[in-house]
C-alpha cells in the first residue's frame, strides 16, 4: 500500500515536470506558465496572458474595500464607457494607494510627482496589469502615456526571460518618439527592481550611435520607416515583443502608415501571444476593423465621451466615432477672407501677454516658413517646425519653444500630435487642417493635464467642407458656433480611410504640382 502511494507520488511528480518542461521548449520566449492567474474573480484570461507574474493582477484590498456606489459615482462623473467582449468586471484604480502593492513600491518615487492617476489610467490600469488589450481613448493631455507606459514597464519587470526587445512603442512622428522614450525611460529608472533598458529610434538621425544605443535594449520606442529600416537589415529582431504599443493609434493605421505597422507586427509573435494597447484621442470609424485585426478580444475604454448622442454602440456614431476635443479649451472661429489672416495674425500676436506661449499652425511647410519670417520681422522670438527642416533643427526648435527662449513657434501638422509641450496658452489655427480629427489634436497642445487654454482658428470659403466636422466638435465641447460658420452647412464629410491623416499627405500637397507624401520615418 505504502509503496502503491509512493510509486503513484513520483509518477505524478514526474509527469508533472515532464509536462512543465515540455510546455517551457513549446513556448520558449512567450514565458507562459500553466499556473492559473491570480486576476480577480470575474475576470477570464485571455489566451497568453498567463505570463509568469504579468496577469496576475490582483485588486487591493483597499480598492475592494470601497462602496459600490463610490465607484458608480467616479464611472459616472469622469464619463467612462468600458466596452469588454469578456465582460470582465475590474473596479477603476481611484488612487495610487489602490494599485497592487509591489507595484505601489515599484513606482512609488515616479508617481509621488501627481497627486492621483487621471480618468484614463484610472480605468486602463487594471485592464492592462491583468494582461488584456485594451484601446484607450481620452482627450488630449489626459495622460495616456502613463496609462500605457506603467503596464509596459510591469509587464517586462515580471518576465522572467527579458533579454531582447520584449516591448515595442510605436509613434507617429520623431518628436513625439523622443517625447514618449523620455517618458517610459524616466519610469524605467525609477521603478526600483526594474533592470531594464529602452531606447528610441527615429529617421533623420545617424543611425550608428541608434545602433550602439540598440545594444541590451528591453524596450524601444520608434517612429515605423527607421524601425522596419533596422527590422529588414537585422539590427532589431521584434519576434519576441510582449508588449506592443500604437500611440496615437488611429493616425498608426491611417493609410499612410498602414503597411509599414503591418509589416512590423507581421514580424511579432502572434495577438494572443501578446499584448496590445492602442491609445489615442480620436478613434474614427473607418481605422477600427483594422484595428481589431492586430488585438485579441480588446476592451475599449473611452473618457469623456458625453451628450445625447453619446453610446457605447458604433452604430449610433458617425464616421467621426467619439470624436471629442477637451473641453476646457476655449475655442474661437474667425470666418473670414484668406487676405485677411495676415494682418489678424498680427492684431492677435500683438495683443497677447509678452512671455505667453503661442502655437501657431499652418497647413503647408512654405506656408509655415512664410510665417515664421513673417512673425520674426515683427520683432517675435519665434521658431519653426516642419518637415522641411533637418532633423537637428526640428529639435533646437522645439527646445527654444520649450524652454521659453522662443515664445512662438509655427508648425504644421508635424506638431499636431502629442506633444507635451508645458504652459502652451493659445493654439493658433492660421490655415484650417485637412481632417475634423486633426483639429482636435492641434488644439489639444494647450489645456493639457488639467489646464486651461485657447484655441483662436481662421476659417474661409477653402474650409467649407469641413464645417460640419467643425461644427460637432464645437458643440461637443460646449464651444460658441459663429452663425457664418454654419452658413457653410453642418453636413460631415465621410471620412475616407485614405484621405484621413495628418502631416504627411498635407505636407506632400504643397502648391498644386506637388504629388509627394511624406512621414515621418
Ligand atoms: N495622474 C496625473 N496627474 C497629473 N498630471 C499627469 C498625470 N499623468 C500624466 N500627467 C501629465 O499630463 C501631461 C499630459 O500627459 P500625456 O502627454 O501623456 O497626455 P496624452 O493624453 O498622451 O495627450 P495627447 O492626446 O495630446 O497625446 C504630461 O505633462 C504628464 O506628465
Amino acid at each position: 500500500m505504502g509503496k502503491h502511494r509512493l510509486d503513484d507520488g513520483t509518477s505524478a511528480k514526474h509527469e508533472k515536470k515532464r509536462q512543465k518542461k515540455d510546455r517551457k521548449e513549446a513556448l520558449k520566449y512567450e514565458d507562459i506558465t500553466p499556473e492559473s492567474t491570480d486576476i480577480t474573480a470575474e475576470s477570464t484570461p485571455a489566451p497568453g496572458e498567463q505570463d509568469e507574474e504579468n496577469g496576475k493582477y490582483k485588486q487591493s484590498p483597499a480598492l475592494t474595500g470601497l462602496p459600490q456606489a463610490d465607484v458608480d459615482n467616479y464611472l459616472k462623473a469622469e464619463n467612462v464607457q468600458i466596452t469588454d467582449p469578456q465582460s470582465t468586471s475590474l473596479r477603476p484604480i481611484l488612487q495610487f494607494s489602490h494599485l497592487p502593492a509591489e507595484i505601489t513600491t515599484l513606482f512609488s518615487s515616479f508617481l509621488s510627482q501627481f497627486e492621483k492617476p487621471s480618468s484614463i489610467q484610472s480605468s486602463a490600469w487594471p485592464f492592462l496589469l491583468s494582461g488584456r488589450d485594451v484601446v484607450g481613448i481620452a482627450e488630449t493631455g489626459s495622460g495616456k502615456t502613463l496609462a500605457f507606459g506603467l503596464p509596459l514597464i510591469q509587464c517586462l519587470t515580471s518576465l522572467k526571460k527579458k533579454k531582447g526587445i520584449r516591448a515595442v512603442v510605436v509613434a507617429p512622428t520623431r518628436e513625439l518618439a523622443i517625447q514618449v522614450f523620455e517618458q517610459i525611460d524616466k519610469l524605467s529608472q525609477a521603478s526600483s527592481s526594474s533592470k531594464l533598458k529602452a531606447t528610441c529610434v527615429y529617421g533623420g538621425t545617424n543611425k550608428d550611435e541608434q545602433r550602439r544605443n540598440l545594444k541590451g535594449c528591453n524596450i524601444i520606442v520608434a517612429t515605423p520607416g527607421r524601425l522596419k529600416d533596422f527590422m529588414s537589415d537585422g539590427t532589431i529582431d521584434v519576434s519576441k515583443t510582449r508588449y506592443l504599443v500604437l500611440d496615437e493609434a488611429d493616425r498608426m493605421l491611417d493609410k499612410g502608415f498602414e503597411d509599414d505597422i503591418k509589416h512590423i507586427i507581421s514580424s511579432m509573435p502572434s495577438s494572443s501571444k501578446r499584448q496590445t494597447a492602442m491609445f489615442t484621442a480620436t478613434w474614427p470609424r473607418s481605422i477600427r476593423e483594422l484595428a481589431s485585426t492586430f488585438m485579441s478580444d480588446p476592451v475599449r475604454i473611452t473618457i469623456g465621451r458625453g451628450g445625447p448622442a453619446a453610446s457605447a454602440d458604433d452604430e449610433n456614431e458617425d464616421d467621426h466615432g467619439e470624436l471629442r476635443a477637451n473641453p476646457r479649451i476655449k475655442q474661437t472661429v474667425e470666418v473670414m477672407d484668406g487676405y485677411d489672416k495676415t494682418g489678424r495674425l498680427l492684431q492677435i500676436l500683438r495683443k497677447q501677454p509678452k512671455d505667453d506661449k503661442i502655437l501657431v499652425f499652418a497647413l503647408y511647410k512654405k506656408e509655415a516658413s512664410r510665417l515664421e519670417e513673417l512673425i520674426r520681422r515683427n520683432g517675435y522670438a519665434v521658431a519653426g517646425i516642419h518637415g522641411d527642416l533637418a532633423q537637428a533643427a526640428r529639435e533646437r526648435s522645439l527646445a527654444a519653444f520649450k524652454s521659453g527662449s522662443s515664445t512662438i513657434l509655427v508648425a504644421t501638422d508635424v506638431a499636431a500630435r502629442g506633444l507635451d509641450i508645458p504652459n502652451v496658452k493659445l493654439v493658433l489655427n492660421v490655415t484650417f487642417p485637412l481632417t475634423a480629427e486633426d483639429y482636435v489634436h492641434r488644439i489639444g497642445r494647450t489645456g493639457r493635464a488639467g489646464k486651461d487654454g485657447t484655441a483662436i482658428t481662421f476659417f474661409t470659403e477653402q474650409d467649407k467642407q469641413l464645417a460640419g466636422g467643425l461644427v460637432n466638435v464645437l458643440k461637443g465641447a460646449g464651444q460658441p458656433v459663429p452663425d457664418e460658420l454654419l452658413k457653410f452647412g453642418t453636413t460631415v464629410k465621410k471620412k475616407q480611410h485614405e484621405a484621413y491623416g495628418a502631416f504627411g499627405p498635407k505636407e506632400g500637397m504643397e502648391g498644386k504640382k506637388s504629388t509627394k507624401v511624406t512621414f515621418d520615418d
